[in-house]
């Protein structure tokens, strides 16, 4: 008898626990297997050019070992005023990067891309989302950072923990800022098949 093969259907290449988190809680089985892409070999271009070729080459990293199943992968930055804020290598990067995001809107865009390499089939794309930041003291600046909170965060911040006392106002996808646009990753799933919403399917 043949062998059935044993690739999950669904992975998400991140070692994200925030994206891993978002897909969870839209109620999607899915095995993760974080992605070894080094950032760094790619050459800035435009945000979301950028962002969307991150996301590609995590997904396809982890779509060559696994070419049956299909792969989630995501980047995340954080834009003020032209600059990318990643994230912070020390505190005083940490400090200001809080101090330049205080008081201002700026933008962080979400790249990601869903495939399956046997099909060679690649749908990427990137969103948007406007975050206002209130004017901070010097005081809450110190506490945020001494929480420790912002150092694997794009931008020194986390909108879902307790950064969320930062930010005033957003415009655009909440989940976009946490680390994956779900409505548009799950619309995505749907319409290639992947996962249903329709009564006469089981969850997810
Ligand atoms: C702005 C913001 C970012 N972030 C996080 C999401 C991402 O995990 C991180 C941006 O880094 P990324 O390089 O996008 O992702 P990652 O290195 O954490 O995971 P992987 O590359 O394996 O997918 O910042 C928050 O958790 N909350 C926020 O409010």
């Amino acid at each position: 008898m043949q062998q059935k093969n044993q690739y999950p259907t669904l992975i998400l290449a991140s070692q994200s626990p925030r994206r891993r988190y978002l897909l969870e809680q839209a109620g999607l089985s899915f095995s993760v297997i974080p992605s070894r892409f080094d950032e760094s070999s790619v050459r800035l271009t435009d945000p979301e050019n950028y962002v969307r070729i991150l996301a590609q080459s995590k997904a396809e990293d982890i779509a060559r070992q696994s070419p049956e199943s299909w792969v989630i992968g995501a980047d995340t930055i954080v834009l003020i005023d032209g600059t990318i804020l990643g994230k912070p290598g020390s505190r005083d990067e940490a400090r200001e990067m809080l101090l330049r995001l205080s008081g201002q809107t700026h933008q962080v865009h979400t790249g990601y891309a869903v495939c399956r390499k046997a099909e060679e089939r690649m749908i990427t794309d990137a969103v948007k989302t406007d975050v206002l930041f209130k004017k901070l003291t010097d005081e809450e600046v110190e506490w945020y950072v001494h929480t420790k909170e912002p150092f694997d965060k794009a931008g020194a911040y986390a909108i879902q923990g307790l950064g969320t006392f930062l930010v005033r106002s957003i415009n655009g996808s909440y989940t976009n800022v946490v680390g994956l646009p779900v409505c548009e990753v799950i619309e995505v799933l749907i319409r290639e098949g992947i996962v249903s919403r329709s009564m006469d399917a089981p969850l997810s």
